[in-house]
């Protein structure tokens, strides 16, 4: 059978899906009508991508205020329902961020009159649910998302609320939200998953009085088990007095591997709404997987989930993967389900025949319902003598639209790589695309870099960077290795001091002249450490850290870019902190005195 045949042969499972992975015409049911508090259409699932803000705890994962933006506007390509865009109160930035996605995202309605709703997390406490309304009140289709711990355990240890305290802070946040103006209200019982039921049943009645519209249960710890979490949600649809003027939610932190298989089974149960964040980051193990959750629908739902959809566009699914890993600085494991590198690699004899034969015997998904083109299907050789044309046209079949100057940068890249490289693969692509487009604004550019190292003498670097100032300067370092000298020459001329926490070098594609691909983790020190980096976690404070990527067939060139990135990335973050903290303070100087928490 020739490979047209077998990929015409495995259409068969993949009936509902254009050859472009857009669903086709014929099987699209549109989207349901934005109501908040109920959805028309009994099989339709709402999908919550808490990327910005869940995902954004991922322990290094700090992601600066043109970073969100960037990803919300992927997020709306999606077409996710609703973008958990930050914790406005968490500091000046956050709020900022949440502001803007609210003012751009928040107000970019489509043809199809689709428009994502962005939503602001708080605690109950009323400042908390002022600032939190304040930025996500300027977009089309504003939520506020409150929550407030339920189990025994949040409750005495943490809160230190008793249960009545708890029932009379969630309704008061929800009342103030009404009192505000908002009509969208997410509430979740943190810690769901350990809370007794019947205390679960009198809070949200309780909210549901109160006029929340949207009830997420979530299973902060990743505690519970499928069959659990299913009968939770179904436990709490049944016996919550109000449960029918609601729509429930789920939300599976991972702790045991299980938060895709609990989120399904919540929506089995009759949630219809998840919460899941791109590539599963979050806090600790991570939340469900947007991609997961949304390809298990998009594959089973008909069959085995009674006929359950989700509104997503599964097409762009690899170039928003691609966006968060590179931002965040989280890589995505090779074995990753949907996203992952070898996610539809074939390896053994066995598979490889099979694959030759039909697709259909190891491939339940066609790479490219989620954007991912194989390089022998695209039928685009990319070299030395390929113009901008074959190139944008092989970056749009891998998802990625980019402007006129983005195309030119990446396609000067292209050429210098494919001087050196007879084949440039899609992966050597992709990777120009992170080097190139996927970074922080250049406030410091390297220029030009020459290293001497070897058995004799000390590794020397030199160093020509063009600074913020638009002034070009060079500087020699020396250390251990070339690429500790690079970095010496470059804090030599960039002079924010900094400790390297984490150092990864990967070779794009396999041989001698393979694309280097490297990341760096960086954490401020020293005086930086009290300039609102200091973030809270459990067990004591810790300092945010900043990812930088780098690709080149240099591994020193490719090390030192992804050092000035991380650095670029930190001193826009600390720039951007003090703007915000300045305006703060000036804002509280003009402000009425603040109101009293609510407990
Ligand atoms: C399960 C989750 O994912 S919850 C969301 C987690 N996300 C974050 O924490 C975002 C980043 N956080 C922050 O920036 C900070 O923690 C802030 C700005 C929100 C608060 O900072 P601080 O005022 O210094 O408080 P701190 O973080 O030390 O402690 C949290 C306080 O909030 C209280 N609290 C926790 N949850 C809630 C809630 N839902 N409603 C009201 N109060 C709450 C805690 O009991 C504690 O109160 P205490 O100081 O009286 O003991
Ligand atoms: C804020 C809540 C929904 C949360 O993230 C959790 O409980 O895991
Ligand atoms: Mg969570």
């Amino acid at each position: 059978m020739s490979p047209k045949e077998a990929a015409r042969s495995s259409t068969r499972f993949c009936a509902d899906q254009h050859e472009n992975g857009e669903p086709s015409k014929s099987t699209q049911s549109r989207r349901p009508e934005y109501i908040p508090n109920r959805i028309d259409d009994p099989n339709y699932v709402r999908i919550f991508d808490t990327t910005l803000r869940d995902g954004e705890q991922s322990p290094g994962a700090t992601l600066t205020s043109k970073e969100k933006l960037d990803i919300a506007r992927q997020l709306a390509k999606l077409r996710v329902d609703i973008i958990e865009a930050g914790f406005p109160v968490a500091s000046p930035d956050d709020f900022d961020a949440v502001r803007s996605i609210a003012m751009d995202v928040g107000n970019n309605v489509d043809e199809d009159g689709y428009v994502p709703v962005i939503c602001g997390l708080s605690r109950t406490i009323i400042r908390d649910l002022e600032v939190a309304w304040e930025a996500v009140k300027l977009a089309k289709r504003p939520r506020v998302h409150t929550f407030l711990a339920t189990s025994a355990i949040h409750m005495e240890h943490k809160l230190k609320m008793t249960p009545d305290q708890v029932v009379e802070n969630a309704v008061k946040a929800v009342r103030h939200l009404r009192s505000l103006g908002c009509t969208d209200i997410e509430f979740s019982p943190e810690d769901a998953g350990r809370s007794d039921p019947k205390f679960l049943y009198r809070v949200l009645a309780a909210v549901i009085e109160a006029g929340a519209t949207t009830l997420n249960i979530p299973d902060t710890t990743g505690w519970n088990l499928p069959h659990e979490f299913g009968g939770l949600i179904a436990d709490l649809i049944a016996n919550t007095p109000g449960a029918d003027k609601v729509v429930f939610s789920t939300h599976c932190q991972n702790d045991l591997g299980l938060s895709t298989a609990n989120s399904l089974a919540g929506a089995m149960a009759g949630a219809r709404q998840i919460e899941c964040t791109i590539n599963g980051i979050g806090e600790r193990a991570g939340n469900a997987s947007l991609e997961e959750v949304v390809m298990a629908i998009n594959k089973r739902g008909a069959q085995q989930m009674g006929g359950l959809r989700t509104g997503i566009r599964p097409v762009h699914i690899i170039s928003t993967s691609k966006m968060v890993s590179d931002y965040s600085g989280m890589m995505v494991q090779p074995h990753k389900a949907i996203v992952g590198a070898n996610a539809f690699a074939h390896e053994s004899g066995i598979h490889q025949d099979g694959m030759l034969k039909s697709k259909d015997t190891y491939e339940i998904i066609r790479p490219e319902e989620i954007g991912l083109t194989r390089q022998d299907d695209a039928g685009i050789v990319m070299g030395k003598h390929s113009g901008r044309n074959a190139l944008r046209t092989k970056l749009q079949a891998l998802g990625f639209d980019l402007a006129q100057d983005q195309l030119d940068d990446v396609f000067k890249r292209f050429k210098s790589l494919a001087d050196k490289k007879k084949n440039v693969t899609d992966e050597d692509v992709l990777a120009l695309v992170s080097d190139e487009v996927h970074q922080p604004e250049k406030l410091w550019d390297l220029l030009g870099l020459q290293v001497v190292c070897g058995t004799m003498g000390l590794p020397t670097a030199t160093v020509r960077m063009l600074g913020p100032d638009g002034i070009a300067r060079t500087a020699t370092g020396m250390g251990t290795g070339p690429v500790d000298a690079a970095y010496k020459a470059i804090d030599a001329l960039v002079r924010v001091q900094v400790q390297l926490s984490e150092y990864t070098m990967t070779s794009v594609t396999e041989g001698i002249e393979a694309l280097a691909s490297t990341r760096v983790s960086i954490r401020p020190v020293g005086g930086h450490a009290d300039q609102g980096f200091v973030i809270h976690a459990q067990g004591g404070s810790t300092q945010r850290s900043f990812s930088g990527s780098g690709a080149n067939e240099d591994i020193v060139v490719a090390s030192a870019r992804a050092y000035v990135s991380a650095l670029n990335k930190l001193i826009a973050f600390m720039a951007a902190s003090q703007r915000a903290a300045g305006a703060a303070a000036a804002n509280a100087l003009a402000d009425e005195p603040e109101m009293a928490p609510t407990h």
